[in-house]
């Protein structure tokens, strides 16, 4: 169980995440939604310890991360692994290199500087690029890959970190829809098929309702939304998003797809 009190970040006068309490089970599938400046990345961030808190804290299971440091701080932002937007692979290097990466928490660096990867690290690092269909690549450099395959990639990197949670900070934002639709399927079959909670930045309404169980809708800051996809009304929409909300949520919502299948191409992708 993640439980955030108060959650509190502060940039100048600026409060870019204000007072947020949340309580999130495990092995759901949350969206934060809401326009851009509403604080969804900085909220992220700080649960990974990119960024510091100003206030508040956040306790993993009783434990307090707000305070860790050094080691058992590496070793929490290895638990709580993050997707962002610009994929964040080393481009020169090859795929399955990449995605070996994601074992840095749990061997010595001189393994990583010499290239000599346990057997056990580079058969979990296989099998998490097998699980998004793109062990073919391996061998190839990760710059060498369509924006939707590095995507995959980086998730297959965040798997083999062997997380408890996956925080993704606007995964599909640069890519097509055909593209967000399989990388929207693999942070789904994560969710589902490793009961890994998945915590995902979302701009597009339609998506966070096709895909997540628990909607989080933020505004300056502030939650002001915390429920199920059905419960957020037009109203509500129009409220988070303002002029935006046409935009957000201009195809109707498709029905969820059932795990391990997949929703018609082109549904409700904004
Ligand atoms: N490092 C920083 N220094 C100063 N202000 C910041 C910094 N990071 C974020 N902010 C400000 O905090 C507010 C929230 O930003 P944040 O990126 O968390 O929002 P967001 O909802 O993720 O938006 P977007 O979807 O555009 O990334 C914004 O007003 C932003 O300008």
């Amino acid at each position: 169980m993640l439980v955030i009190e108060g959650l509190t970040r502060r940039f100048g006068d600026k409060e870019a995440v204000s007072h947020v309490d949340l309580e999130i089970g495990e092995g759901a599938f949350i969206g934060v939604i809401g326009r851009s400046g509403a604080g969804k990345s900085t909220l992220l961030r700080m649960i990974n310890r990119l960024q510091d808190p100003s206030a508040g804290r956040i306790l993993y299971n009783g434990r307090d991360v707000t305070a860790l440091k050094g080691r058992a701080l590496r070793e929490w932002r290895a638990e709580a692994a993050m997707i962002f937007q610009q994929f964040n692979l080393v481009g020169r290097l090859d795929v399955l290199t990449n995605v070996l990466m994601g074992r840095l928490a749990t061997v010595p660096a001189w393994r990583a500087l010499t290239k000599s990867w346990r057997p056990e690290d580079r058969a979990i690092a296989l099998s998490a690029l097998d699980q998004f269909d793109i062990a073919p690549l391996a061998a190839q450099r990760a710059d060498s890959l369509s924006g939707g395959q590095q995507q995959r990639v980086a998730i297959a990197r965040a798997l083999a970190q062997e997380p408890a949670l996956i925080l993704a900070d606007e995964p599909i934002a640069s890519l097509d829809p055909r593209n967000t639709k399989i990388v929207m399927d693999a942070l789904l079959r994560i969710n589902k098929h490793f009961g890994i909670t998945v915590l995902c930045n979302l701009h597009s309404l339609d998506l966070a309702r096709t895909y997540c169980d628990r909607l989080v809708g933020m505004a300056q800051g502030r939650v002001v939304f915390d429920g199920a996809p059905q419960a957020l009304t037009e109203q509500v929409a129009h409220d988070l998003y303002g002029l935006e909300a046409g935009e957000v949520m201009d195809m109707p919502a498709a029905a969820k797809p059932a795990f391990g299948s997949a929703i018609p191409e082109g549904a409700a992708l904004a």
